[in-house]
C-alpha cells in the first residue's frame, strides 16, 4: 500500500461547476499538488531559456574575434563556451525530462487512487441517473492529462520564456523591437482571452460525444447477441452514425476557434519576422549594428520564431487537458456517503445481535419522480423474521434498499435501534447490515475474495459453515483450485444457481445483525432452497431478517409479512409458526 499517500490529497482538485474558469482552478489545484516537482521544471526551462538565447551572443562575439584577425585565446574561450552552453542545454533538457516523467507517475498514481477510494464511497442517489462503468470511462482522461500536461510544462513556458527573453534582448540592439514586440503581445492575449471560452465549450462537447461514441459501441458489445441477430435492422449503425454526426459537428466546431486561434499566432509570427528583419536590415545598413550582431539579432528572431510554432501546437493541447480535468472529476466530484463526526460511528455502537427497525410515514421518491414509497409504517423487532410480498411494481426492491441506509433522502422517519438512520455513520450500517440485491453481481477475484471481501483474519470454520449452508460445498470441492478459484467479471463462466449461492454465502459470512434480502433464492435448487429458508426463518438465529419474496413456503414461516400495493403497505399478516 505504498502508493496510498497520494489519495487524499486529491480531494482539493474537485469542483462542481463546468467552465473554463474551473477547469483552470482545476488544473492550478493539480499543480500545485506538485508544485516542488514543476518547479523544478520551471528551473530548468529559465535556464535553458537564457542558454539558447545566449549562445547567439556567443556566435556573435566569436564572428567579432575572427573578424579582429588574430586567433586569440578569447576566440577558444568563446569556442569552449559555446560548447559547455549546448552540453548544459541537453543536460538540463534531460533532468526535465526526468522530473516530467515523475510527475506523469504521480498524476496517474494520484487519480487511479483517488477513484478507487471515491468509487465505494460514492453517495448513490447522486447517480442514480448515470450508469456507473460508463461514468467510469472517464478514468481513460488520465491518460490525456498525464501526456498533454507534460508537454504543456515542457513546451509552454519554454516557449514562453524564449519569446519573451527574445524580444528583451532584441531591445539591447534598439528598443523598437520591444515597442514591436509588447505590442503584438497585448493584440494576441485579448483575441485569445476572448475566444478561449467558446474553444473550452466545443471541446467539452467535443468530448462529451467521444464518450457517448465509446458507450454505444460498449452497448453493442455487452449486447452482441442481441445485435448479432438484428444486424438487418441497421440501428448498430444508425445509432454510430447520429453519433458520429454529433462528435464530427462539435470537432468542427472546436477546431474553427484552434483555426482562428492558430492565425492569429500565424500573423504574430509574419509581423514578427518581417519587422525584425526589416529594422534589422536598415540597422545594419546605416551601421547602427555591425555584422556579428545583425547576425545575432537574426538568430534570436529565428529562436522567436520556433518558439511560435511550439506554441501553436501547444494550445490544442492546453484544451485537451482542461477538458480532461473535466471528465475526470466526473466522477470525483460526485458527493461521498455522509460521515461526519457528529454521527454514531462504530467505537459508540453497542454492538447487538438483531437491529430492531422502524419506519413512520416514510416517504420516497427518485429525483423528479412521483413517489414510490408513500407513507410507510411498519415495525420489525430485533431478531424477527419478516417477509414482504406484494404485485410487481408496488416498491418492495425500493423499500428494501431505502432500509440498507444506502438512500438517505427520504421523508418521514426511518430508524434502527430507535436511532434515525440519518444519524448513524455509514461504518456501522455497513457494519451491520448485509443484503442480497438481484442487481448484486459478482467480481473479477478469487472465490474466496468474493465472499470474504478481502478479510485479513479469515473465519474458515464460519467460512465451511456458510459454504455447507447455501450448498457450495460440492462446487467448492470439485475445483482444482478451490476457494481461489478465479472467478470472472459478473460470474458469466458460472450457473445462476451457483452465481446466487456465493452471493448468499458473501451476505452470510459476515454474520449481520440486519439481512435484508430481494429474492434470494429464485435461481437456487430445492434442496439448498429448502435448507437456506430453514436457517434464515430459524428460531435460534438472532439477526433481524426483512426479504422480499412471493414464496408461500417462505411467508408461511416468518414471524410477519407485510404486503405491498402501490407504493403503501396495505396489511401485514402475522404469521404463527407455534
Ligand atoms: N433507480 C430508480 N430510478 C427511478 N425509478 C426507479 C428506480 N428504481 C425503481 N424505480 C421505479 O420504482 C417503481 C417501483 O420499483 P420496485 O423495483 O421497487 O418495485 P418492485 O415491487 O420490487 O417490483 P418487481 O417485483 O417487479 O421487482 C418502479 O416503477 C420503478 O420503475
Amino acid at each position: 500500500m505504498k502508493y496510498y499517500i497520494y489519495l487524499e490529497d486529491y480531494a482539493i482538485c474537485m469542483s462542481e461547476n463546468t467552465s473554463l474558469k474551473g477547469a483552470i482552478k482545476k488544473l492550478f489545484n493539480l499543480i500545485n499538488l506538485e508544485k516542488s516537482e514543476i518547479k523544478n521544471v520551471y528551473i530548468y526551462a529559465v535556464l535553458n531559456g537564457a542558454i539558447i538565447l545566449s549562445l547567439p551572443l556567443g556566435i556573435q562575439a566569436i564572428i567579432n574575434l575572427m573578424f579582429g584577425v588574430n586567433l586569440s585565446t578569447s576566440l577558444v574561450v568563446m569556442i569552449a563556451l559555446v560548447i559547455f552552453g549546448v552540453l548544459l542545454n541537453g543536460i538540463f533538457q534531460i533532468k526535465q525530462m526526468r522530473v516530467i516523467e515523475k510527475l506523469q507517475q504521480r498524476i496517474f498514481t494520484r487519480l487511479t487512487f483517488a477513484y478507487a477510494y471515491r468509487i465505494p464511497k460514492i453517495n448513490l442517489i447522486s447517480i442514480d441517473k448515470y450508469y456507473l462503468p460508463e461514468l467510469v470511462n472517464r478514468f481513460f482522461d488520465t491518460a490525456t492529462l498525464q501526456k498533454g500536461l507534460s508537454k504543456l510544462l515542457l513546451d509552454l513556458p519554454t516557449a514562453t520564456i524564449q519569446v519573451l527573453f527574445g524580444i528583451v534582448l532584441l531591445g539591447f540592439y534598439h528598443p523598437i523591437f520591444v515597442v514591436f514586440g509588447i505590442t503584438l503581445l497585448l493584440v494576441g492575449i485579448v483575441i485569445f482571452y476572448s475566444s478561449s471560452s467558446k474553444g473550452f465549450t466545443s471541446s467539452i462537447e467535443e468530448s462529451d460525444y467521444k464518450y457517448k461514441v465509446a458507450f454505444w459501441l460498449e452497448e453493442l458489445a455487452r449486447s452482441i447477441k442481441t445485435f448479432k441477430y438484428h444486424q438487418q435492422t441497421d440501428l448498430h449503425l444508425k445509432r454510430t452514425d447520429d453519433l458520429v454526426g454529433g462528435y464530427l459537428n462539435s470537432r468542427n466546431n472546436h477546431f474553427s476557434v484552434l483555426l482562428l486561434q492558430y492565425r492569429v499566432i500565424i500573423g504574430f509570427k509574419v509581423i514578427v519576422t518581417a519587422a525584425m528583419l526589416v529594422v534589422g536590415a536598415f540597422l545594419f545598413i546605416n551601421q547602427v549594428i555591425n555584422l556579428g550582431q545583425f547576425i545575432a539579432t537574426e538568430i534570436i528572431i529565428i529562436t522567436i520564431i520556433n518558439a511560435m510554432e511550439k506554441l501553436i501546437i501547444s494550445l490544442e493541447v492546453v484544451y485537451d487537458v482542461l477538458t480532461a480535468l473535466e471528465k475526470i472529476d466526473k466522477v470525483l466530484e460526485k458527493p461521498l456517503d455522509n460521515d461526519s463526526d457528529e454521527l454514531i460511528t462504530l467505537e459508540n455502537w453497542l454492538p447487538v445481535d438483531g437491529l430492531k427497525v422502524t419506519a413512520t410515514n416514510l416517504n420516497f421518491g427518485f429525483e423528479d419522480e412521483n413517489l414510490i414509497l408513500k407513507d410507510i409504517n411498519l415495525s420489525i423487532n430485533a431478531g424477527e423474521k419478516v417477509c414482504i410480498y406484494g404485485a410487481q411494481d408496488s416498491g418492495k426492491s425500493t423499500l428494501i434498499k431505502l432500509l440498507t441506509g444506502l438512500w438517505q433522502n427520504y421523508n418521514g422517519g426511518l430508524m434502527i435501534n430507535n436511532i434515525p438512520v440519518r444519524n448513524i455513520s455509514p461504518s456501522v450500517l455497513h457494519h451491520e447490515i448485509s443484503f442480497y440485491l438481484t442487481d448484486d453481481e459478482l467480481f473479477t477475484g478469487t472465490l474466496i475474495e468474493n465472499i470474504t471481501l478481502g478479510e485479513k483474519d479469515i473465519d474458515f470454520n464460519e467460512l465451511q459453515k456458510v459454504i455447507e449452508l447455501v450448498g457450495l460445498s460440492d462446487f467448492v470441492s470439485r475445483k482444482r483450485k478451490g476457494f481461489e478459484t478465479v472467478l470472472d467479471s459478473q460470474g458469466k463462466k458460472l450457473s445462476y444457481n451457483i452465481v446466487q449461492k456465493i452471493l448468499l454465502a458473501r451476505c452470510l459470512y459476515k454474520k449481520p445483525s440486519l439481512l435484508l434480502l430481494e429474492d434470494g433464492w429464485m435461481y437456487i435448487d430445492e434442496e439448498s432452497k429448502n435448507k437456506i429458508i430453514a436457517y434464515l426463518t430459524s428460531k435460534s438465529t438472532n439477526f433481524t431478517m426483512i426479504a422480499v419474496s412471493n414464496d408461500p413456503a417462505f411467508m408461511a414461516k416468518c414471524d410477519k409479512t407485510f404486503i405491498m400495493d402501490g407504493g403503501k403497505i396495505n396489511g401485514y399478516d402475522h404469521v404463527s409458526t407455534g
